[in-house]
């Protein structure tokens, strides 16, 4: 309706001032090669009330893919949300609502997937992570920049609400440290980085080519009790907890005074449903940084001894990965988040310690009963 009443305004506009074209904002203009319509923003409001979204989640089977189905479930319906990736999934995963077999190489499969599911909201999680993409840039081409390719393309055509992730690493050596804002120079020095920068604009030139509904968050490093990390340079900050469960010692990868911005997974995950719900009118950008805590491995150890007080942690430091920690911000300015959609997060690190122990505790006490 609310699209109706505005090519109606625009069109009485249009008459009242003698112009017989209907004028739209460029925004609304489109034509390419590719098979994206040139009105796509006038079907791009595919969740009504009435209907919640019909949801796909690629590389979903990571460090927050299973985390973030399981919150949309709950508010979307457990068989509206399709956890999707090119691994076999464990038993309690396969088990816990639909997930397909889904390879974002593979543009004719999405395009069956998206069709065939009527997918109208789309979580982009598939990616190599900092630390792999290193070790693999090829493979980290391929997955983050074509991967994304195909996906920003069957987006724009079948008019689904894209959610791509960006990340701290998006920022480089000459981007401002302390804080990063949303808008400053990004020279990222990994491939990852770049990816996601390359992310950041396709994604709005496609918002304003194309009429694609692009929303994009830059996630801190994000700590979480039950999925382990999959191969980046703030894993330590998860890896940390497990060891100091089971063992009471950790050597940590990173110097002790790396200060690096951090999450804890549910305010990570609630943001990303916030923004994706949040009205249109509300959003001023399409990417928004978002924060919670920032600390150093030193500073995390302390606040470990609280619960485990002979906590030892060593130091052996991997040079990649500390080249692409101090090349990153130590904290992230969200103000603009907190201001345009109300993001605000729960979890600082006396929380977040807490609420790890209470799992890894629990998880512990069950293994040794068993
Ligand atoms: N975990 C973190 O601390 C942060 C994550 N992010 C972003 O959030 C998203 C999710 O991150 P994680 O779950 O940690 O990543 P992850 O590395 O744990 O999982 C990525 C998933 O992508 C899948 N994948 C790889 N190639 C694929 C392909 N060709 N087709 C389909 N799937 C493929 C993998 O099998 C894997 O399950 C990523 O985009 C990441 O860049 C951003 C900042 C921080
Ligand atoms: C912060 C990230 O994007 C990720 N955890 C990584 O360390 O690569």
């Amino acid at each position: 309706l609310r699209m109706l009443k505005q090519v109606a305004r625009v069109t009485a506009q249009s008459k009242a001032s003698g112009c017989s074209q209907l004028v739209l904002p460029l925004r609304f203009l489109g034509s390419s090669s590719r098979q994206v319509p040139a009105d796509a923003s006038f079907h791009s409001t595919s969740f009504s009330e009435a209907e919640p979204p019909r949801v796909l989640i690629t590389g979903g089977l990571g460090q927050l893919g299973v985390g973030l189905a399981s919150l949309l479930r709950k508010r979307f319906g457990k068989d509206n949300v399709i956890l999707s990736d090119i691994r076999k999934p464990p038993a309690h995963v396969f088990h816990s609502g639909p997930f397909i077999y889904a390879n974002i190489l593979d543009n004719k499969s999405l395009r069956e997937i998206v069709v065939n599911h009527r997918i109208s909201w789309l979580f982009h999680y598939s990616a190599v992570l900092s630390a792999v993409g290193e070790a693999n840039v090829p493979l980290a081409r391929d997955v983050n920049i074509t991967g994304l390719h195909n996906i920003l393309d069957v987006a724009a055509e079948h008019n689904v609400r894209l959610f791509v992730p960006s990340t701290i690493g998006a920022f480089g050596p000459s981007s401002p440290r302390n804080p990063a804002p949303d808008l400053c120079i990004q020279r990222p020095r990994t491939i990852y980085g770049v990816s996601k920068v390359h992310a950041e604009l396709m994604g709005e030139y496609y918002y304003y080519r194309y009429g694609l509904d692009f929303r994009c968050l830059r996630y801190p490093g994000i700590i979480s009790a039950d999925s382990q990390p999959g191969g980046g340079t703030t894993d330590y900050a998860v890896q940390i907890f497990h060891a100091a469960a089971k063992n009471g010692t950790f050597e940590c990868n990173l110097k002790a005074s790396t200060r690096l911005p951090m999450m804890y997974i549910s305010d990570c995950l609630r943001a990303t449903l916030e923004v994706m719900e949040a009205p249109a009118e509300r959003l001023s950008m399409r990417t928004y940084n978002i924060s919670a805590m920032s600390f150093t491995p030193e500073e995390l150890a302390q606040a470990l001894r609280k619960h485990v007080p002979d906590f030892q942690i060593t130091y052996c430091v991997d040079p990649l990965r500390q080249a692409i920690a101090e090349s990153w911000p130590m904290n992230l300015d969200d103000s603009s988040a907190r201001k345009d959609w109300g993001w605000k997060h729960d979890f600082d690190l006396p929380e977040l310690v807490a609420t790890m122990f209470n799992f890894h505790g629990a998880s512990t006490r069950i293994a040794q009963a068993n």
